[in-house]
């Protein structure tokens, strides 16, 4: 078995309750109500500058080049894609931008730039893989489910595109590839990294479902 499938193995509890998540539910029906849409998205314009950060930190400490450069072209897409679906929904909603990230963004940038930096590159890896993997899947399940008249149409089509796909099975092969040079220990640690991820990005969509905010 590919490790990467078990790190999938291993968040399948997880991943059932992102699928089973209002947040998800209401997004596939276009009955999420325009505040939580609003919160997520100024959320998650934080969350991007971000994770863009803690890929480039992957890039600056990679031993390969074509690593190196795998990692920047991720950090370049993920302000880039981001930054254009995120125009269109500050325009479309007049969103204002938010500076204060909440509890759940926090967690998670926090938790990316922390591995990214002072784990080995392996699992910082795994950390950032479910990043790209969840919102593929998610994506899809959405996708096929969603009508065409979703207001939530752009974020939709982005996620379950061919051009991310390609980034998501690259980001997989990278991690397999960390995964067989790994020791055990290591793996070990990069099964935590991708486990944790999992959980924060069901809180982001929990968050942001409650609009929950600092309760002091
Ligand atoms: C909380 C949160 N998690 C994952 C993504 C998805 N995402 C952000 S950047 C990137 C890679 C390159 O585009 C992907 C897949 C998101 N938007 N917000």
């Amino acid at each position: 078995m590919q490790f990467t499938e078990q790190l999938w193995q291993d968040i399948q509890p997880i991943y059932k309750s992102i699928l089973e998540h209002g947040f998800v539910k209401k997004l596939t029906a276009g009955s999420l109500p325009s505040p939580t849409f609003q919160y997520y998205i100024q959320q998650d314009a934080l969350y991007l500058v971000d994770f863009g950060r803690a890929l480039s930190q992957l890039a600056a400490r990679s031993t390969q080049p074509d690593d190196m450069l795998q990692f920047a072209q991720f950090a370049q897409n993920a302000i880039l894609v981001e930054r254009a679906l995120h125009e269109t929904y500050f325009a479309l909603y007049a969103i204002e931008p938010q500076t204060v990230k909440m509890p759940a963004c926090f967690a998670y940038t926090n938790y990316l730039l922390a591995t990214t930096s002072l784990q080995s590159i392996a699992v910082g890896a795994a950390a950032v893989l479910p990043c790209f993997w969840i919102y593929r899947e998610v994506g899809r399940f959405i996708y096929q489910r969603a009508i065409q008249a979703n207001p939530y149409r752009a974020w939709i089509d982005t996620y379950a595109g061919d051009a991310f796909d390609q980034s998501v099975t690259q980001m997989l092969e990278l991690t397999d590839r960390f995964a067989e040079q790994a020791g055990s220990a290591e793996r070990e640690m990069m099964r935590e990294a991708f486990r944790m991820s999992s959980r924060l990005e069901w809180y982001f969509w929990n968050d942001a479902y409650t609009l929950n905010g600092w309760l002091v």
